[in-house]
């Protein structure tokens, strides 16, 4: 961001090591002027796919193209100098083949200057990690609900209930093996989601997980009460941004209607005012 910018960005090993030390905090960010806001605060600036369904209007993840993630990831950089960026590979980009997977995430990678890129999946895409890895390309794995699978999955619903419990200890046990520096785990019981952070030697990030995950993630336009059609259970809004935004616009409004928008200060004239 700054050219004098004096701290390093965090890299993938840096959040590998915040393990047992200290959580690692996640929010999601789309563009500068939220990059900049999130950047001191957090370790890790997720360029989720979200932003389809939250900046763009989409009903689910699984339209949003490589275009929009490299745009929205130069964005995000472009805002930020102190966090990782690690950008969301988009639905249909890396589920072909490890070689479509390092095709694609080596763009995002060069087009954008992030660190990492995150994919969903477990058992069934760690040879995928492994191969990106082993070709220099750090990866941030995603398990439990993974949206861009509502259609399989039936639904945006808890995931690892009962016997389901250990397929996920198994998908997280394999992401780690295959490489991951971090695991994304989504809204499962949080009971699971404790026992699969002391199971495995990666951080584990949860949103919808509970507290015993080695660190959080939401997406931000949910926590700062943005994004208004969407209240599940694990957001918590720590501000109502867009009720304050509502009214600004009806007061703005309603001033340009009464005429009492702009007054002189707002105004130029070509002589002082007597
Ligand atoms: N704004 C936003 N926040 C997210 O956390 C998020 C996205 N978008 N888009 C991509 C995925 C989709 N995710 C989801 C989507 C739905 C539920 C969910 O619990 N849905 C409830 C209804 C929630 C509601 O609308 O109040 C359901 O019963 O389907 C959870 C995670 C998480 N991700
Ligand atoms: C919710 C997080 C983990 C995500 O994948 C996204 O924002 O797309
Ligand atoms: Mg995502």
């Amino acid at each position: 961001m700054s050219a004098t910018a004096s701290l390093k960005r965090l890299m993938p090993s840096d959040i590998r090591a915040q393990k047992g030390a200290a959580p690692v905090v996640v929010l999601t960010a789309y563009t500068t002027p939220i990059a900049k806001l999130a950047d001191p605060a957090c370790d890790v600036l997720l360029v989720g796919d979200s932003v389809g369904m939250v900046l763009h209007g989409l009903s689910s993840t699984l339209s949003v193209t490589m275009d929009m993630m490299i745009l929205h990831g130069q964005a995000v950089m472009r805002g930020s100098d102190r966090a990782l960026v690690v950008i969301d590979m988009p639905f249909g980009s890396y589920e072909e083949s490890p070689a479509q997977a390092f095709r694609n995430a080596a763009r995002i990678l060069a087009e954008t200057g992030a660190g990492a890129v995150k994919l969903e999946g477990g058992v069934h895409m760690a040879a995928t990690i492994a191969f990106l890895v082993a070709r220099g390309i750090p990866v941030m794995a995603h398990i439990g609900l993974t949206p861009q699978s509502v259609n399989t999955l039936g639904g945006y619903k808890v995931q690892g209930k009962g016997a389901d419990a250990a397929r996920l200890m198994a998908d997280a046990q394999a992401v780690a093996g295959a490489g991951a520096f971090s695991v994304v785990i989504e809204k499962i019981p949080a009971r699971l989601a404790g026992e699969i952070s002391r199971a495995i030697e990666i951080p584990t990030i949860g949103i919808g997980a509970g507290v015993d995950c080695d660190g959080q993630v939401l997406v931000i336009d949910d926590m700062l009460g943005l994004f208004s059609d969407f209240k599940p259970k694990f957001v918590k809004r720590y501000a109502e941004l867009g009720t304050t935004a509502a009214e600004a616009v009806a007061a703005y409004a309603a001033e340009v209607r009464a005429k009492s928008f702009p007054a002189d200060e707002h105004s130029f004239f070509d002589e002082a005012k007597k």
